[in-house]
């Protein structure tokens, strides 16, 4: 049994850790923190986890306490995990960021990005891109996770199998997003508000979304070579869910699509490759850890189109984080996660 503390848990995607960590044989939620909500038990702000965490409640964030957990969640806003995570690593502690603060490699892109200076260049170098399906290995010896954002999550997985193979131009990939509205956090905003997210659907961030530079980062590697990305974001009427429509220019006859995209992800527990005609559903991943993928050849022409779906909160975020933790600690890469989606 590990003890892990969790830093912003009243967040979504910090009651999402709470919900699937309820769920894992080996973890210990030891220490939460909330400043607006420092003394409530977890269940009184959440009555979804009575009874499964009695005694729990958040405090105020403090390194000490923190710093007595084998793991600590970052799921705060960027900036946050900057200010902490050297502090808790110097105590041995090991800190898996949900945060975008460790998934640029370049400190001076992220401060472009993020619009504010970079707070802890200095462990750049050590922090793993917590893709799994790309960086196991390294996964298993680390530290400091920067666990992918929710659109860098399905696109680069949608992307990876035709870009590691070289079968697309890759001075012209297409990547049409959409997200629910937990995309944009708990925190009261209007762009949020059901008179506003209902019943409509809008492009946002069409000439430069923070998640650009990441999504680029991470298809560069998979392509070792940079790669022309437009990326563009829309924001839909539906709670969870992710929907990608990623687009790619055929260079070279194919071969069986469907064979490698089956081929590349036969061993990886959280994607599943559906078969050949499928669209896959936001509702099919619904609480779930898995990204669905399906790929088409529109007519047999040039074009591929891949189309991937994630949770949001899963697998564009806590679950991701937990299946991170779970290679970090020798566990079952999918201890906690291995529930269904929910459907309807
Ligand atoms: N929502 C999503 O789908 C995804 C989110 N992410 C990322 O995960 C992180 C968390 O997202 P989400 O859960 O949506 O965010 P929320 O806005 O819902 O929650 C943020 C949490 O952080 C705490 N917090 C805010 N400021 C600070 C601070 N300065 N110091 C300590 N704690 C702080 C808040 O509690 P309090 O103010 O009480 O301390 C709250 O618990 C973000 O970086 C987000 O970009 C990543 C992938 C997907
Ligand atoms: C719908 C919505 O607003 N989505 C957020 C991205 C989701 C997210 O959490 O971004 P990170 O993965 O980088 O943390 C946005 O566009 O800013």
């Amino acid at each position: 049994m590990i003890k892990v503390g969790i830093v912003g848990g009243t967040g979504y995607t910090g009651v999402e850790l709470l919900r699937l960590l309820a769920q894992h044989p080996q973890v210990e939620v030891a220490a939460i923190t909330s400043r607006s909500e420092a003394g409530l038990a977890v269940d009184e702000l959440y009555p979804n986890l009575r009874g499964h965490y009695p005694g729990l409640a958040f405090t105020a964030p403090d390194a000490e306490l923190l710093g007595r957990c084998d793991a600590v969640f970052f799921a705060t806003p960027h900036g946050v995990a900057h200010a902490l995570a050297g502090d808790l690593l110097e105590r041995g502690t090991r800190v898996i960021d949900l945060s975008a603060d460790f998934r640029l490699e370049d400190a001076e892109e992220w401060a472009q990005w993020y619009g504010q200076p970079h707070g802890a260049p200095a462990l750049l170098e050590e922090a793993v891109y917590g893709l799994p399906e790309v960086n196991r290995e390294a996964i298993r010896k680390a530290r400091l996770i920067a666990v992918p954002g929710c659109y860098p999550t399905a696109v680069q997985l949608g992307l990876l199998p035709l870009l590691e193979s070289g079968l697309i131009d890759i001075e012209h990939v297409i990547a049409d997003c959409k997200s629910g509205v937990t995309g944009a956090g708990r925190g009261a905003k209007v762009g949020s508000l059901l008179a506003e997210a209902s019943e409509s659907m809008k492009a946002y961030g069409a000439s430069g979304h923070r998640h650009l530079p990441e999504i680029r980062q991470g298809l560069g590697r998979a392509a070792k070579k940079p790669v022309g990305l437009t990326f563009v974001p829309h924001l839909t009427p539906m709670i969870r869910g992710i929907h990608a429509t990623l687009f790619g220019r055929l260079t070279q006859e194919p071969g069986d699509l469907q064979a490698l995209f089956e081929d590349r992800f036969k061993d990886e527990p959280a994607v599943d490759v559906m078969p050949a005609g499928s669209h896959p559903e936001t509702r099919s991943v619904k609480g779930s850890d898995i990204c669905r993928l399906a790929v088409h050849r529109p007519g047999g022409g040039d074009t591929v189109v891949v189309l991937s779906v994630i949770d949001n909160l899963v697998k564009g975020a806590s679950g991701q984080a937990i299946q991170n933790l779970n290679l970090m600690f020798g566990f079952d890469e999918m201890a906690g996660l291995n529930a269904p989606a929910l459907m309807p």
